[in-house]
């Protein structure tokens, strides 16, 4: 209670708190609040204090030092939020979401295999096959969807063929989860006491007696995703019980991979079905609108700066269609291009969450001048501190990319390296903290990026992009930024085929 009165995260700048009950929590979700993530950026120290329920304090960083502590040096210290675990634990299942320490470490050893270079590689037809189905009036979210659906679980959500331009069942309710969640954003202080309840038919009994038609409709949402996901693995495992499918010789998509590299796992290690549903469910939920953010943006910027699309138009038409993965990833103007748009419009929330498990010290790269006007070259943390891990910041940071840090700027790029950078950052990619960095990271982001490059290279080569609608205006309605109109989801562009 002491703490939501005072702390001594007091003497760090931030914004003053407008709301003793939820802090600064309305304008930093505020799906326009560009400028309260402005003032963040610029205002303040490179880490800042906020608030958030009932006067609890935060920490939201992005000095590169401190970054470095909480992402890879002390990770062990700065894991996810207790709550945030019980509620992926609640909508998805045990598994890399919901799990903290050596449990987290044991889904990603499962995983990460089925993303290595040499299966990405046999991904890549896929790629063209689906971006060719692109019906260009439609929302690139559908190719996303498509995407992950035939290589993360070789399923076809058909989401690209005529007549079935209707949601998918699945997809829809996996994107409704987190909104619908967070609606009931007051009861998750209480998640992990619920999941202290041994029995999930009593969890479930209690949950219906609940008189909120939100509350149930999560649950049925719940019971969506995980039907259709268990059927799914269910049917996997009986095509490779009778020999339909070898998975040691056939498996192409993510599911078959990691049903491949847990079949040779140790049995310590080895995921139950359960686990193997949540993380079919968790995939999917972590490609699918991050990637559909990333391609609609993609698009938005060729529409923007023309000279960049005919530059890297003429790079696609100077080599061959249908380029094989490792000549595709080699392009290098593609390449720049797709690393400054995840630079400058990182396609995610803004920010990751943790939370210190100990009281610790964060170091600093740049001193701060505390608000008593004292100089400050570390920050002392107390155990519970909720740090926000502000990935837009950074990437955004004039100290660390130089005065241009806010143009977009393909050609700051050279083999993979920014000329402008004066910072070592601990991202895994390209010095931005788009994916994070240490051992949460992405562990899709290759495949993200080969997706971006693939859709390019084909819609480039038959189309022009130009003219984008004044009023278009990205927003953070979901989890990620959307392009919209007067509110209304869409990305209205001129899209003119070429004669070639
Ligand atoms: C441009 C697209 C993407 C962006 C910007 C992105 C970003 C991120 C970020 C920032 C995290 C760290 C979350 C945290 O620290 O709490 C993360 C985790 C993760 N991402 Fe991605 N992601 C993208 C695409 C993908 C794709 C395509 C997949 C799979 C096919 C994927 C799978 C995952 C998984 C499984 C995790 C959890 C890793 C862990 O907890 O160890 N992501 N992603």
């Amino acid at each position: 209670l002491l703490r939501c009165v005072s702390s001594v995260l007091d003497k760090i700048p931030g914004p003053p708190s407008k709301s003793w009950l939820t802090g600064h929590l309305t304008q930093f979700y505020d799906p326009d609040g560009w400028a309260f993530q402005k003032d963040l950026e610029e205002n303040y120290g490179q880490v800042v204090r906020l608030h958030g329920l009932f006067g609890d304090r935060g920490l939201y960083v992005f000095d590169p030092a401190a970054l470095h502590s909480i992402l890879i040096k002390d990770q062990n210290i700065y894991e996810e939020m207790p709550k945030f675990q019980s509620l992926n634990k609640l909508l998805f299942g045990p598994g890399i979401f919901s799990s903290i320490g050596d449990d987290h470490r044991k889904y990603r050893k499962i995983m990460i295999p089925a993303f290595s270079t040499a299966n990405l590689r046999g991904m890549v037809p896929q790629f063209y096959d689906v971006a060719e189905r692109l019906d260009l009036n439609a929302i690139l979210c559908r190719t996303s969807l498509e995407l992950i659906g035939r290589t993360g679980i070789g399923y076809s959500f058909d989401s690209m063929l005529p007549g079935k331009e209707q949601a998918n069942p699945y997809a829809e309710a996996l994107r409704a989860l987190f909104p619908v969640a967070f609606k009931l954003s007051v009861l998750l202080p209480l998640l992990p006491l619920i999941l202290k309840i041994p029995f999930p038919s009593f969890r479930r009994f209690m949950i219906n007696l609940v008189p909120s038609p939100m509350l149930h409709h999560l649950r049925d949402l719940v019971d969506i995703t995980d039907g259709i996901a268990t059927q799914l693995v269910a049917e996997r495992k009986a095509a490779i019980k009778s020999g339909v499918l070898d998975v040691k010789e056939d498996a192409k998509d993510i599911m078959s991979l990691m049903m491949k590299s847990n079949a040779s796992a140790e049995g310590s290690i080895r995921l139950t079905d359960s686990e193997l549903v949540a993380s079919l469910a968790m995939t999917i939920f972590a490609a699918t609108d991050t990637t559909a953010s990333s391609m609609n943006r993609m698009f938005h910027i060729l529409a923007l700066y023309p000279e960049a699309q005919e530059k890297l138009r003429a790079e696609i038409l100077d080599a061959p269609e249908h380029l094989h993965h490792d000549a595709l990833v080699a392009l290098p103007y593609l390449d720049s291009f797709v690393r400054e748009l995840l630079r400058l419009f990182p396609p995610t929330s803004p920010a990751m969450y943790r939370e210190a498990y100990e009281d610790a010290i964060l170091p600093l790269r740049t001193p701060m001048i505390g608000v008593d006007g004292i100089l400050m070259n570390t920050i002392t943390v107390p155990k519970g501190t909720s740090i926000y891990i502000a990935i837009a910041a950074a990437n955004h940071s004039k100290q660390i990319w130089g005065d241009d840090a806010l143009e977009f700027k393909p050609e700051r790029w050279t083999n993979g390296k920014a000329e402008s950078v004066t910072t070592k950052m601990c991202g895994i990619y390209g010095n931005t903290m788009t994916f994070v960095g240490g051992g949460r990271s992405c562990i899709g982001f290759k495949f993200a990026q080969l997706e971006m490059k693939a859709v390019a290279s084909v819609l480039l080569r038959a189309f022009k992009f130009s003219t984008p609608d004044p009023r278009i205006q990205w927003r953070m309605t979901g989890a990620v930024p959307s392009p919209s109109v007067h509110g209304q989801p869409g990305l209205p562009i001129l899209v003119e085929h070429l004669k070639v």
